[in-house]
């Protein structure tokens, strides 16, 4: 009998109360005070599902990003790859994992080596799978051809490309350690607004072909969405919201994800400003995140931060006015 396929119950990438906690000297005589860069953030990324994570800077996206990648240790709280805890794993053990789980960064310039040719930095994932010779040459090829390059790149030193030509190279490095998951972080910020939707698409397309997970984090809620399965919105450090796309937009339920998106422009889609910076060394008032700019803020708001609590299907938040009926904007079109 066939039927519809029961969707994977073990997510590809599962963190799990994730929080780190910064101990920050904001002058010479002043004593340290703990940053909360992220509080108890649990999210799943099932396979071949694309998570955005948006947020304005200072949200605490790229600590998520870099716990979920073990680059980071969380001060507590789990990572579960595929099923198996890796929070604790030491750096011999994780190695075999290692390849599974790439990151793309914003400047590609800084992880591509300025003395390699493209030829010798893309070796490197090659040799570390034990793939050599003329199957090295083929794969490097291939991979080169589905990211939008040809073989002559080969030769070329970094410095000889643009932006978006060396953010495609770095995603072919990615490419060829034959990953499941890949976290990019903000790896379209720093790129012409038309290169961005090259770049996004390729991203998709990738996922399309290979089942990928992505986690792409971004502060731009019009790029993020488009190229999203669901959304997470973090607001300093605390994940205040998530929601399959299409909903998030067109329902938002924290006033916070509203203020993201009536800061995007009607048309348009890529090209949103970046939204406001949260003030510098600011503490996080005694009760929810958002209640010192929150236009909705009522009494209890200010006493404690309410739980991340379903609101619709598949759609958290983490706000007590339930009965706010907050302006949403029509969903790009994927
Ligand atoms: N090594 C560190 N020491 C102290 N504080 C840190 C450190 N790294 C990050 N932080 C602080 O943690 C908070 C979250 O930073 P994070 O880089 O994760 O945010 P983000 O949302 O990715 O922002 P951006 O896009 O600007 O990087 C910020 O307040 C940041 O200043």
């Amino acid at each position: 009998m066939t039927g519809p396929v029961p969707p994977d119950p073990v997510p590809l990438l599962s963190l799990r109360g994730l929080s780190k906690t910064y101990l920050r000297r904001d002058g010479l005589l002043t004593r340290p005070r703990a940053v909360a860069a992220a509080r108890d953030v649990t999210l799943d990324i099932a396979r071949g599902e694309v998570l955005g994570i948006v947020g304005e800077s200072g949200s605490g996206k790229s600590t998520v990003g870099r716990m979920a990648m073990r680059l980071l240790e969380p001060t507590a709280g789990a990572v579960h790859l595929d099923g198996a805890d890796i929070t604790h794993l030491s750096e011999q053990a994780l190695r075999p994992l290692r390849h599974k789980m790439q990151m793309i960064f914003q400047d590609p310039s800084a992880s591509l080596n300025p003395r390699q040719s493209i030829r010798q930095i893309l070796t490197t994932p090659l040799r570390l799978r034990g793939v050599a010779g003329a199957d090295a040459t083929q794969e490097m090829l291939e991979t080169l051809a589905l990211v939008g390059l040809g073989p002559d790149v080969l030769g070329r030193a970094p410095s000889t490309f643009s932006g978006g030509q060396r953010q495609r190279l770095s995603i072919a490095r990615a490419l060829l350690m034959k990953p499941e998951l890949i976290v990019a972080d903000e790896a379209v910020s720093a790129l012409d607004v038309c290169v961005q939707a090259q770049i996004v698409n390729l991203f998709r397309h990738l996922r399309d072909r290979f089942n990928l997970s992505i986690l792409f984090i971004g502060h731009d809620l019009a790029v993020v969405g488009v190229i999203s399965d669901r959304i997470a919105v973090m607001y300093r450090g605390t994940l205040v919201e998530i929601a399959p796309t299409e909903q998030l937009f067109r329902r938002p339920r924290h006033p916070y994800t509203a203020r993201l998106l009536s800061a995007e422009p009607r048309r348009g889609v890529l090209s949103a400003p970046a939204p406001p910076a949260t003030p510098a060394g600011q503490h996080a008032p005694d009760g929810c995140v958002f209640s010192a700019r929150c236009p909705h803020a009522a009494d209890a708001c200010r006493t404690r931060q309410p739980a991340l609590a379903p609101v619709a299907p598949g759609h958290r938040a983490a706000c007590i006015r339930t009965d706010l009926d907050l302006e949403g904007i029509l969903p790009h079109s994927n």
